[in-house]
């Protein structure tokens, strides 16, 4: 795809910044892979016998378990977030709970909760011993509870066929998905407690029985200690019969799959890499998925302008995939204008990122140019008269320009650092101004809020901004619209972007505004 593309860009992101600068927003959950939320943020490997990963890679199963390929309802879509979905007898245990109070940090307007679940899977699979796992976006969160259809343990091989079956996957499928999604976690004592009992030990405080002896990890163990019957899977050997599901599953084709998956790693892995994605991207028939999310070669990032001014300032990063650090690399940043020029800046180098387990690396360049001087040495100053249309980069003499159309920049809405505090009142009202670029004629500005809908969805307030009658202008291209925000509204946990539409096509606003740090307005 071609920059910008707000959502394209945050899915990648959260996609590809797997670890290192200006990424961490998933893994911070499961690195190291024995991490349980619940544990708080000091411990690393937890003491419980349970772990994340383990809980939100039964989350995604569960949630896309109500899929029904005839009728095209239920499927990936985040509708076990509802109490009335969660708390069934097919859904037990807190593990939803747990999966949402982490993957909801990562959501936001471009991400859903069901995008998030898929996302979250993905970078834990792949960070915690697994293969690399082909992502789409584009997941939209029910508003209801799905139709009920999780299987269960107690229910006879026939069901679990039909069950597999209506979401979709074959018989081998189904033996293969569950091999796949039972090389994490285990049983436990407090969900089932007929199948496993209770054990008294101080590193498996919940006492849970695991599938296979590598239960954080990703690896074909599941199915290696099954087919040499040295396997404690509670669900192959429980003392009940009648819960042994795996046991029930895994040998209804005479053990076929479960023998090459124990004979070859490489099958196990390629095998779950398919089917965990087709599982994630079982969705509702409505909903149109993206195409899988490659990374970008050259992404810029953060990319903020605010008017100060004469002077328009910018700031922002560049990523370049599938690169390390190296001192010797030049990195250059050239820039179009309003008026035909074109301006440039060395960048600096600023850090490098890792993704799917270190596979690969990405190394990242400021526009700073001093970023060791802040606030000055932050930004890169711009005359405003001139503006910005698009910007192209030269790394080592190479020129990128995403094949000749550059990387386009919007000037025609920008925050404007005349805005500024009304009163030191608590909540503090404020004053946002916009500068608005003369001849850009935006039939609306508007300021953007996030916020959640009585179903948990993200959505986006808009206020907005009234078109003075009288613009004043800033210099001689800008004018400003102003707005004050007051009352609850200017609490200084509440974020603002600035949104405007341009011949009917709205564009939203890309970074945050609040009340903290202004100048007072009288001075
Ligand atoms: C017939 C199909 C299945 C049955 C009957 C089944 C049954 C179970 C049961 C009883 C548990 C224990 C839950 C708890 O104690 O809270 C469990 C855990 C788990 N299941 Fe399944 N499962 C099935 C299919 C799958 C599939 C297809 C996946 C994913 C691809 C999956 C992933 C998991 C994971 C990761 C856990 C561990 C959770 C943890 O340790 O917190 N399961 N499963």
């Amino acid at each position: 795809y071609v920059w910008p593309s707000p959502k394209l860009d945050a899915l990648e992101s959260l996609r590809f910044n797997q670890d290192g600068h200006n990424s961490g927003a998933i893994t911070v959950f499961i690195e190291p892979c024995g991490r349980y939320l619940f544990d708080g943020p000091n411990v690393l490997n937890s003491k419980t016998g349970r772990s994340d990963v383990a809980d939100w890679v039964r989350t995604a199963y569960h949630d896309m378990a109500t899929h029904n390929v005839a009728d095209g309802t239920g499927g990936l879509d985040a509708s076990i977030r509802f109490a009335e979905e969660s708390l069934r007898a097919e859904n037990i245990g807190d593990g939803f709970n747990n999966t949402f109070q982490a993957l909801r940090t990562i959501a936001n307007r471009y991400v859903s909760l069901a995008d998030s679940l898929a996302l979250g899977t993905i970078v834990a699979i792949e960070n915690c011993g697994g293969p690399e796992i082909a992502f789409r976006g584009g997941r939209v969160d029910a508003t209801e509870p799905n139709a009920p259809g999780v299987p269960e343990p107690q229910q006879d091989l026939d069901s679990h066929i039909a069950a597999f079956a209506r979401q979709g996957f074959t018989q081998t499928e189904m033996i293969s998905l569950v091999a796949c999604g039972h090389t994490f976690g285990g049983v436990q004592h407090a969900a089932f407690p007929d199948t496993v009992p209770e054990i008294n030990d101080p590193n498996n405080t919940q006492s849970a029985a695991h599938f296979d002896s590598t239960f954080t990890h990703f690896d074909n163990n599941v199915a290696i200690e099954y087919m040499s019957d040295t396997t404690q899977n509670p669900l192959v050997v429980g003392l009940n019969d009648t819960t042994n599901s795996d046991k029930r599953i895994f040998g209804s084709d005479g053990n076929v799959t479960m023998k090459s998956f124990a004979d070859s790693p490489e099958l196990f892995v390629s095998t779950c890499a398919d089917l965990i994605a087709r599982m994630l991207d079982t969705v509702p028939r409505e909903v149109e998925l993206t195409e899988i999310i490659t990374p970008l070669r050259v992404k810029p990032q953060g990319i903020v302008l605010s008017l100060a001014g004469d002077t328009l300032k910018l700031s922002g990063e560049v990523r370049l995939w599938n690169t390390t650090a190296d001192p010797q690399r030049t990195v250059r940043l050239l820039w179009d204008d309003h008026l035909g020029g074109t301006g440039n800046a060395t960048l600096t180098a600023s850090g490098v990122s890792s993704a799917v387990a270190g596979r690969y690396n990405a190394s990242w360049y400021t526009f700073s140019p001093d970023p060791t001087n802040p606030p000055d040495g932050l930004v890169l100053l711009l005359n405003a008269s001139a503006g910005i249309t698009s910007m192209r980069f030269v790394v080592d003499g190479t020129l990128e320009d995403q094949g000749g159309v550059g990387f386009a920049v919007q000037d025609g809405v920008v925050y404007s650092e005349t805005s500024c505090s009304i009163s030191q009142a608590s909540p503090s009202p404020w004053r946002m101004d916009v500068a608005v670029r003369d001849g850009f004629n935006p039939t609306r500005a508007f300021l953007e809020r996030m916020s959640t809908d009585s179903t948990g969805r993200i959505t986006i307030l808009e206020t907005d901004i009234a078109r003075p009658a009288q613009p004043v202008a800033v210099n001689a291209d800008y004018s400003i619209w102003s707005i004050n925000v007051n009352g609850t509204d200017a609490v200084g946990t509440v974020f603002y972007s600035i949104g405007y539409e341009v011949d009917g096509v709205k564009f939203a606003g890309s970074n945050t505004h609040f009340s903290g740090g202004l100048a007072s307005c009288a001075v």
